[in-house]
């Protein structure tokens, strides 16, 4: 199954006809750079390209009231006047003789990208429409907004397919209070959304765009707001924000579909947004959800007013739902004090609802109330001074080559290849000079001419990992700590390399390396280890080691994956300790997610009895999506106070780690 692109020029043919300063950004060019950036660099070819339709009265009517839409129906035939006349009825929106129809093929366009998704056609997919649609509500436009795509598109999935849990994920810059409204008291859609707030002083000044709206009635808990209440907020924050609320309430809630609001005003150089995170990241917050849902993944363009940040991050988009390996993450320094401030104020705003988030700490409950009164009243002063933007420029994002080979897999004698992978055969006569090598330092008797052959095809393997030839690797060994010292020292050897090596389940791990950094374990097994802790080695003991789902993946959610961020490792060796306990739906998560690091180099180690486990590795290595775990009961308090201790812990020496502003003095 492929990704759905789902673009028709038409919805380029309405704009603004008269002068009005708020909405002069919303271009027709929009549309038009995002889709021949995308036929530019290959990937559109790469899509299958789905027709729009018109959404129907009936689509349309499952969020929008029969006045609102019988009202909008009379725009095509009003004069210029009456168009005016009847914009001035709603904010910062404008209509237009065209807009009706192009509004009712970008609801359309969301449907069918559903359609496909839904049926199993596509694994998953973008459309590409304006206007966009988070802002409006039953009754009104509202932000360049008619008709509010996304929450049709939720609505529609539910009804038509019976889908049972829909997150809907807003990374656009600004509040999708359309949206909000529409599910605030349904348990069935997750609301999340990140948008600049300047503590309500930024568009549209809602005080129900705040933290502490968390949904009413049956809904509570299911709306998450993360306001950004200072500008320039870079990667770092973003990540963080996934790594700490979204990703391990997505993983409770377990979606059966997920909708992306995907604005990219919350990039570098828009406008409006006036963020700093760069345009790659979206490659990495579109990775992070890919394996919720089994993958199925809809984006749906929202914002997004810098036409080369916007084609640059659409791309990104894409790209990633191709399943092309993303970027390694650059220079991730650790979220801002106000940054943490928000991150903290949603966990205990949240922390009731979620048990992933049970441990976050209760903030002084004062502080809430005072800092709106406040701040509300300086807001009416402060008006929106229309600095001049001045130019910002960034680097190209990287180029993202995939390697010729997808997986290559080196196999004991009698364990057949999996499909689509490649299979390195050992080395019929290995090369004299690492078979002595490898005498003197690993092999304890040594004529033992399979692990010979075994391990120098394993370097084999690691070299052309390195030179991306080869993207993932797994190899079934006799002894996999000698395996794992072979291949940390063959890869230490070069100096810009660093190895992430985690471990699942119990056994002595070689800790080699982790003096200098240039190797970060991570050990994740229900021994406490004797073994001396330092910033590089880091040993996660759970109660019930890896058989526990829920600890393991918050765990996984919490700690490793912002380790492994902020540690941006050139190669991610992941172990599979002998009868680690884990199981195969939790290992393929743990496959896909570390695939976000070291550009999709990962390289599997398992005892060659693991025979059964090939398969299912492989076909994550591959890149299929993992299937979903299920909603996940509460972690055990020990794993909960274990996994919070660690990152109490280590968070001075790892920013990431962090979930709360250091303590104003
Ligand atoms: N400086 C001019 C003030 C503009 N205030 C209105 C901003 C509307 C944002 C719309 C959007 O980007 O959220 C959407 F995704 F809907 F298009
Ligand atoms: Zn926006």
């Amino acid at each position: 199954m492929g990704t759905a692109l789902i673009y028709d020029e038409e919805m380029t043919n309405y704009k603004l006809l008269w002068v009005d300063p708020a909405c002069k950004i919303e271009v027709p060019e929009r549309l038009t750079v995002s889709y021949e950036a995308l036929v530019e660099s290959g990937l559109a070819d790469r899509c299958m390209s789905i027709p729009v339709r018109e959404a129907t009265d009936a689509d349309i009517l499952l969020v929008h009231s029969e006045d609102y839409l019988d009202a909008v129906k009379t725009t095509p035939y009003k004069t210029l006047e009456e168009l005016k006349e009847f914009t001035l009825q709603f904010g910062d929106v404008y209509f237009h003789p065209n807009i009706y129809h192009c509004a009712k093929l970008a609801a359309g366009a969301a449907l069918q990208l559903v359609d496909s998704v839904l049926t199993g056609k596509m694994r998953n997919g973008m459309a590409l429409v304006r206007p966009p649609g988070h802002h409006s509500m039953c009754s009104a436009a509202s932000g360049f907004c008619v008709f509010n795509n996304v929450a049709i598109a939720a609505k529609y999935a539910k009804q038509k397919y019976g889908v049972k849990r829909v997150l809907i994920v807003d990374w656009d810059i600004h509040h999708g209070q359309g949206v909000q409204y529409c599910f605030e008291d349904d348990p069935s859609v997750l609301y999340f959304s990140w948008h600049r707030y300047e503590h309500q002083k930024y568009w549209p000044h809602l005080r129900e765009s705040d933290f502490d709206i968390v949904g009413k009635e049956k809904g509570a808990g299911f709306n998450i707001n993360v306001p950004w209440n200072k500008v320039g907020m870079q990667n770092s924050d973003y990540l963080s924000v996934f790594f700490h609320i979204l990703l391990p309430v997505a993983y409770e809630f377990s979606p059966d579909l997920v909708l992306v609001c995907a604005g990219f005003d919350s990039g570098i150089g828009d406008p409006e947004g006036k963020m700093c995170a760069t345009p790659d990241i979206f490659a990495h917050l579109t990775h992070l959800l890919m394996n919720l849902a089994g993958g199925k993944v809809c984006a749906v363009l929202e914002g997004g007013y810098n036409l080369t940040s916007l084609a640059q991050s659409v791309c990104q988009t894409v790209q990633t739902l191709l399943g092309d390996p993303v970027p390694r993450p650059s220079n991730l320094d650790g979220p801002c004090k106000s940054a943490l401030e928000s991150l903290h104020c949603v966990r205990s705003a949240h922390r009731r609802y979620w048990s992933s988030i049970r441990h976050a700490a209760d903030l002084p409950s004062c502080e809430i109330s005072t800092k709106h009164i406040k701040l509300a009243e300086d807001k009416l002063d402060k008006e929106e001074e229309e600095k001049s933007a001045e130019e910002e420029v960034w680097p190209q994002p990287p180029k993202r080559v995939p390697s010729a080979i997808r997986t290559a897999v080196v196999l004991p004698e009698g364990v057949a290849c999996p499909d689509r992978c490649k299979c390195l055969m050992s080395a019929e006569d290995p090369d004299p000079l690492i078979a002595n090598k490898f005498r003197e330092n690993f092999l304890k008797d040594a004529d033992d001419s399979d692990a010979l052959t075994t391990l120098s095809s394993l370097i084999a393997l690691a070299e052309r990992m390195e030179k991306n030839e080869i993207c993932s690797g797994l190899a079934l060994v006799r002894d996999i700590s000698m395996a794992i010292m072979c291949v940390i020292q063959h890869t230490a050897a070069a100096l810009s390399n660093r190895v992430l090596v985690v471990c699942v389940g119990d056994g002595k791990v070689p800790s080699h390396g982790t003096d200098d950094g240039k190797t970060l374990v991570v050990q994740f097994s229900s021994k406490k280890s004797e073994e001396q802790k330092c910033k590089y080695y880091i040993p996660v003991c759970l109660k019930k080691g890896c058989q526990d789902a829920s600890g393991f993946m918050q765990a996984v959610l919490g700690l490793l994956l912002p380790l492994g961020y902020e540690y941006d490792p050139s190669l991610v060796l992941l172990v599979k300790m002998p009868d680690s306990g884990l199981c195969d739906t939790v290992w393929k998560q743990l496959i896909g997610l570390l695939q976000g690091l070291a550009q999709g180099h990962t390289l599997v180690l398992m005892q060659d009895v693991e025979r059964a486990c090939v398969g299912p590795t492989a076909s994550s290595l591959l890149g299929d999506a993992a299937p979903s775990l299920g909603q996940l009961h509460a972690p055990l308090p020990e794993d909960v106070e274990a996994v919070e201790s660690l990152r109490h812990r280590l968070k001075a020496d790892w920013k990431l780690l962090q979930t709360t502003a250091p303590e104003t003095r």
